[in-house]
């Protein structure tokens, strides 16, 4: 777990070993413990050298131990400080990472040299917590408030090069680092004397004051508006700010006993746990499976190196410029010229002239791609016909993938010729920056061609969840009873800044009707005349708020009839100041509109409060999920809550809407469906779902757990 030997005659090399990332796990703290003090009184060592095995220095405290009440082994607290308190120089050998409590050991020893393409940070806040064993005292003494407030706020990976600028560290090299520290470690090049033997005392981070700040009250009281603006109610970035507050007023030893205190306050929370519990969820899609039993660690992906992206709308430049960033030579594909001669200039504003795209309007250009993704407009008729050519042109193997939000995936495939070279790439807007991708397998797809479309997720830096083939699939599936619901929140009174208002103090950056006005109300309108819900292909005499016999809201249509599409004509449920423009308004029109709209079907406003809100929508939501479990379109809950993270931008201090609902309880959320669904007996997305009766019946199990009883279900339909 710490290896100890003796190197170079001297010097005390100890590398943590402990695969894949050296976690200090309870048995990594002991060997640390131990090993440091066999340095201390072995009289043969004059200095310290501490690296990690396998090119990873530390990727800090072990996560999965967190859930623990009280942590087994040595203290990393206790650990950091017999390292500080060492009189023989201690070296970090810094490859690979040093994150989180791997970088506060790094901050422990007296010097760090790091190699050129390491990177170092404290990413403890998208864990719920901040760097509480050490690391808020320790980084501003040495690299100043300002910069160490910023690295543990955003909990970003610094690379070495601007570590080195900072002062974080003291060299940075391009050769084997653990050799370039044993030597470092030893002497000290041209005229300076060795470093061993040296006081040490500058190089205690605990002994030292932080480095002064001018406007120190103003200064944190910006810091702090500024983390209560952005943290969406996320209480760990707030006690970053507390914490190097403290290391900037505080002597070293009370500063850590406030980190102590402040650190006590998360470790255990909800939101702790729920960003933890997102952390494993993000990495969960990677073990995919598929109804047939194909997994991830049996099926081989195909080879990718080129790739065509057909329709150059919202969408396509955004799929281009992911695709070229990971390294892949695509050729874009686009009917309109003016659209192909503004995409152009789109996407390499945003490749910055880097990347290998070529251009073209005919769909020929294909013909030697590796893979295909399609962007085009959401209209079955169109996407078949492409496909159908597709399937004609391009060579023999090539995989046809489409970015369909709703579409069957199984139809498309039957215009083809390999229907099982045919999946589902469900990229987010935008594109290059969201990190989600649903593949969607059809009954057809093959294993192969599913390993390919996660493999080239993989490589696009994308959170890559396998689904199965539904309308909306798994992210979609449940947006609609969620819209649905707000929607009809309007027709009984509420107005879409009070909706907005109780989602976004949930922690959404923006509420539902912001979120549409941005992606535009026209895409769901086109959703919905495919669907035969508005439009000519409403059989005639059909009730305005009745479609198939349940309750429907033509809000949404009525909006797009009078040409509000949300911010891309500068109005919508909000008004814009112009076509584009961002910021949104109250707009007086939409009161009448409202107003007029309940009078004409006779609806009464009534007062809704924000726990309505949020119960309403949030619960339908949820209970989509649920069917969506039970249907088997995702695997795990796991699964569906790294969509709604990644996708849709859930809270993740809330953890995903399948892990808030087990927070919240499942006999509560059972129970406020049950309520809502006997005051609306009209929606059936407010009908309480049997897996979740099911899973309230056996008792509420923990979420890891969910599985079983899924699988008990299933077997029963
Ligand atoms: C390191 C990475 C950047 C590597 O990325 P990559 O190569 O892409 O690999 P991954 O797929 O991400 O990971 C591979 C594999 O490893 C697992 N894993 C990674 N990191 C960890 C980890 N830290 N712990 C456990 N497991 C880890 C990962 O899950 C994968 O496995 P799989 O899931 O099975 O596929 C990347 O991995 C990464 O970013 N890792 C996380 C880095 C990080 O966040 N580090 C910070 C950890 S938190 C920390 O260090 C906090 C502290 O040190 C301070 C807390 C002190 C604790 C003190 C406890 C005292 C409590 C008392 C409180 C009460 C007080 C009172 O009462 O008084
Ligand atoms: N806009 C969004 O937020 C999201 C959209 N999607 C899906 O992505 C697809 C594309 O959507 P958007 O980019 O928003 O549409 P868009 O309307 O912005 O772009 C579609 C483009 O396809 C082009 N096109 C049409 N027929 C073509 C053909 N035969 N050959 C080549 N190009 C052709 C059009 O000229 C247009 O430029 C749709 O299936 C949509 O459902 C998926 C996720 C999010």
């Amino acid at each position: 777990m710490a290896q100890y030997r003796v190197v170079s005659g001297s010097v005390a090399l100890i590398t943590i070993q402990n695969p894949p990332v050296n976690a200090l796990r309870a048995a990594v703290r002991e060997g640390l413990f131990n090993t440091i003090k066999r340095a201390s009184s072995d009289p043969q060592v004059r200095s310290v050298v501490l690296s990690g095995h396998n090119g990873t220095f530390c990727g800090g405290a072990d996560i999965k131990e967190f859930g623990n009440v009280s942590l087994p082994g040595p203290h990393l607290v206790e650990i950091f400080q017999l390292m500080e308190d060492l009189v023989k120089p201690v070296v970090a050998a810094i490859e690979g990472f040093a994150l989180g409590g791997g970088l506060e050991l790094a901050l422990a020893c007296h010097y760090r040299i790091g190699h050129s393409k390491a990177k170092v940070g404290f990413p403890e806040v998208n864990l719920g917590l901040f760097p509480g064993a050490g690391g808020s005292q320790r980084l501003p003494r040495l690299v100043g408030v300002p910069a160490a407030l910023d690295i543990i706020i955003t909990g970003r990976h610094v690379a070495a090069g601007e570590a080195l600028k900072l002062g974080l560290l003291d060299r940075v090299i391009d050769q084997n680092t653990v050799d370039a520290a044993v030597t470092f470690s030893k002497i000290q090049k041209c005229t300076s004397p060795p470093i061993s033997g040296k006081p040490l005392d500058n190089h205690r981070l605990g002994n030292r004051p932080c480095p002064p700040l001018e406007n120190m009250d103003a200064f944190f009281e910006e810091a702090m508006k500024r983390v209560h603006s952005r943290a969406r109610g996320a209480v760990a970035p707030i006690t970053c700010v507390q914490a190097v507050r403290g290391a900037a007023t505080l002597p070293f030893h009370k500063g850590m006993e406030l980190e102590k205190m402040l650190l006590g306050t998360l470790f255990n929370s909800a939101q702790a746990q729920a960003s933890q519990y997102c952390f494993f969820a993000e990495r969960a899609g990677a073990r995919w499976s598929m109804p047939s039993g194909a997994r991830w660690d049996t099926c081989k992906a195909k080879p990718i190196s080129t790739a065509a992206v057909i329709g150059l709308g919202t969408m396509g430049r955004g799929i281009t410029v992911a695709l070229a960033r990971a390294g892949l030579s695509v050729v874009a594909v686009e009917t309109q010229e003016h659209q192909l001669a503004e995409a152009q200039r789109a996407v390499s504003r945003m490749l910055k002239g880097g990347g290998r795209v070529s251009y073209s309007p005919d769909l020929q250009a294909a013909a030697e791609v590796d893979l295909v993704v399609e962007a085009v407009f959401e209209d079955m008729a169109i996407k078949e016909k492409i496909f159908k050519q597709l399937s004609e042109v391009c060579k023999p193997g090539t995989l046809l993938t489409t970015n369909t939000s709703t579409l069957d995936i199984d139809r498309l495939a039957s215009c083809t010729r390999d229907p099982q070279l045919v999946v589902g790439m469900h990229f987010f807007a935008p594109a290059h920056i969201m990190r989600l991708l649903e593949v969607v397998y059809g009954p057809r797809s093959s294993p192969e061609a599913v390993a390919t479309a996660m493999q080239l997720g993989k490589r696009m830096g994308k959170v890559s969840v396998a689904v199965g083939n539904c309308t909306g699939f798994v992210g979609n599936r449940m947006l609609k009873p969620y819209l649905e619901q707000a929607n009809f929140l309007l027709e009984e009174g509420a107005t879409p800044e009070l909706v907005d208002a109780a989602l976004e103090e949930f922690g959404f950056p923006m509420g539902v009707f912001k979120m549409s006005d941005l992606s535009g109300l026209d895409v769901g309108w086109r959703v919905r005349k495919e669907e035969g819900l508005t439009g000519p292909g409403v059989t005639a005499g059909q009730p305005m708020r009745i479609r198939h016999g349940r309750r429907y809201s033509p809000l949404g249509d009525l909006m797009c009839e009078e040409g509000r599409y949300g911010q891309k004509t500068g109005s919508g449920w909000y008004l814009y100041d112009k076509p584009g423009g961002r910021v949104a308004r109250s707009d007086p029109w939409l009161r009448n509109f409202l107003e007029q709209y309940r009078a004409r079907h006779g609806l009464v406003a009534r007062r809704i409060s924000q726990q309505e809100v949020l119960e309403r929508c949030l619960y339908a939501l949820i209970n989509e999920g649920f069917r969506v479990l039970e249907d088997g379109i995702a695997a795990s809950p796991q699964n569906i809550d790294a969509i709604y993270v990644f996708g849709y931008s859930w809270p993740k201090h809330r953890g995903g809407p399948m892990f808030y609902a087990s927070q919240v309880g499942l006999a509560r959320v059972l129970e406020g469906l049950n309520h809502y669904h006997q005051a609306h007996p009209d929606v059936p997305h407010l009908e309480p779902c049997s897996l979740l009766r099911r899973l309230v019946a056996s008792g509420s199990p923990p979420i890891n757990k969910w599985s079983e009883v899924v699988k008990g279900h299933r077997s029963q339909l």
